[in-house]
């Protein structure tokens, strides 16, 4: 019988982080939107590794922020937008153009499903404030405009039938619909937008009907949470882990709330010592960037790194993709995600259910560098910089044997007093990271 939570904060503190989130490790984030039509931005920088000032927003590297970043006036966005299509050619114009007319559904599922991802996390309502869902409280939404189809519907129920989890991202806080002033600061985003009673009930209510009609397993909301409503969050939450018993939820509602932490690029802080999420795009934009070529992408083996140090250190990878406006996905991408489902075909028992083992990342000397996870009591080693086909590695303080979780590889073990030595043949750097096990060595 499932609990059953009510509207205080007493309660829903009581919930806890659903095994299965903390066991998936990896999913697919995706941005998809009106803003896919244009697809550009400026290559410029992470989040967080540079001030998020007015040279920010006015080079902005995120091109589902297209609408702020034309609505600014000024910048390579802005001047790209005139020269294009012309100062009269409104963000809205976008919409007839977006047909979705190859998309598939169960398409993209198989390819996430190949991908190694367990779960998927749609926008539903970006900062644009369009609805790629039937919305009731609003006819700026996907069935009514542009592709005139239920795409969170229909791609639910793709995702559910390759057997993933189904999230939904919402942007509580920005609503380009309801206040629309440029953004040149922080402050203009995230302190006061949508300051009215207006939008915390429209707000509201959208949050609720996502869950009543789609009940996502992840509630993904993004920004922040009106202030005007923040005493109807217990309600809110009560009432989706009472609708959705494996509900999880994120923690950008004003810092009041969150099942799991986040990082996005280089903001944020991860403690191991609870769960967190690290999302990011392959490139520096979440949605389709045509400025994003090949070149432009994070390599394979940066992206393999990137799911093993996040999963060792106590995080799931929420890994964007950013479709076209017909429903294709880039062909960089897709390569990208299938490179990842084949790594993990081979090193995913060291990955997926398991959790922070008692061992650091270490270097291993030669640029090798150690990376561990656990299984009640056995021990995954991941050892990244191997170059030669012949190789010895020193795991300090592990006794025991080891096995490759890769078969075509041949290892050999020899305890020694500062601890396991390793002798690995058969390396070559189409493995990237390699992973052992080591029975009872956690
Ligand atoms: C996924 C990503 N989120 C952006 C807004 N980011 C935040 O609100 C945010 C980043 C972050 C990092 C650490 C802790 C909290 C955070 N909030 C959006 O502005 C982007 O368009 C995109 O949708």
């Amino acid at each position: 019988m499932s609990k059953k939570y009510t509207g205080t904060w007493n309660s829903v503190n009581e919930h806890e982080v659903p095994k299965w989130y903390d066991g998936c490790k990896f999913g697919i984030f995706i941005h998809w939107g009106i803003y896919s039509v244009p697809a550009f931005a400026p290559r410029t920088w992470e989040l967080g590794a540079v001030e998020t000032n007015e040279e920010w927003f006015c080079n902005n590297p995120y091109a589902e922020w297209y609408y702020n970043s034309i609505n600014v006036g000024k910048g390579p966005s802005y001047e790209h937008h005139i020269e294009k299509y012309g100062k009269d050619f409104s963000y809205e114009d976008f919409l007839p153009m977006w047909k979705a007319e190859n998309w598939q559904p169960q398409k993209w599922a198989e390819l996430f499903r190949k991908a190694g991802a367990k779960y998927v996390v749609l926008t539903t309502k970006h900062h644009d404030g369009f609805c790629l869902y039937p919305s009731e409280y609003t006819d700026f939404n996907c069935e009514e405009l542009g592709p005139k189809r239920d795409i969170t519907g229909e791609l639910t129920d793709a995702v559910r039938s390759e057997g993933l989890k189904m999230g939904l991202y919402y942007s509580g806080l920005i609503d380009w619909q309801f206040a629309n002033d440029p953004i040149f600061k922080e402050e203009d985003n995230f302190g006061n937008a949508c300051p009215t009673f207006e939008y915390a009930d429209y707000s509201y209510n959208q949050m609720k009907e996502l869950v009543d009609k789609y009940h996502p397993s992840v509630f993904w909301n993004d920004i922040g949470w009106p202030k005007q409503s923040e005493h109807m969050m217990p309600y809110f939450l009560a009432h989706y882990y009472n609708v959705v018993e494996e509900g999880v939820v994120n923690d950008r509602f004003n810092g009041l709330y969150h099942d799991f932490s986040t990082k996005e690029y280089k903001q944020g802080e991860a403690n191991r010592k609870e769960k967190w999420e690290m999302c990011r795009g392959m490139g520096l934009s979440f949605g389709y960037n045509e400025n994003e070529g090949d070149d432009q992408l994070i390599s394979v083996p940066d992206l393999i790194h990137l799911l093993v140090a996040t999963v060792s250190d106590n995080g799931n990878l929420l890994l964007n993709i950013g479709p076209k406006p017909d429903g294709t996905i880039p062909a960089e991408q897709e390569k990208r995600l299938l490179a990842l489902g084949k790594w993990l075909e081979i090193n995913g028992e060291g990955i997926y259910d398991t959790s922070c083992s008692a061992h650091l990342p270490e270097t291993a000397g030669d640029g090798v560098q150690l990376f561990f996870t656990a299984k009640e009591k056995d021990l995954y080693v991941f050892i990244e910089g191997l170059s030669k086909e012949e190789n010895t590695v020193l795991i300090p303080g592990v006794k025991g044997s080891a096995e490759t979780l890769d078969s075509t590889l041949n290892v050999q073990c020899e305890e020694t007093k500062e601890g396991m030595k390793v002798r690995i043949n058969g390396y070559d750097k189409e493995k990237h990271i390699i992973c052992l096990k080591v029975k009872d060595g956690e």
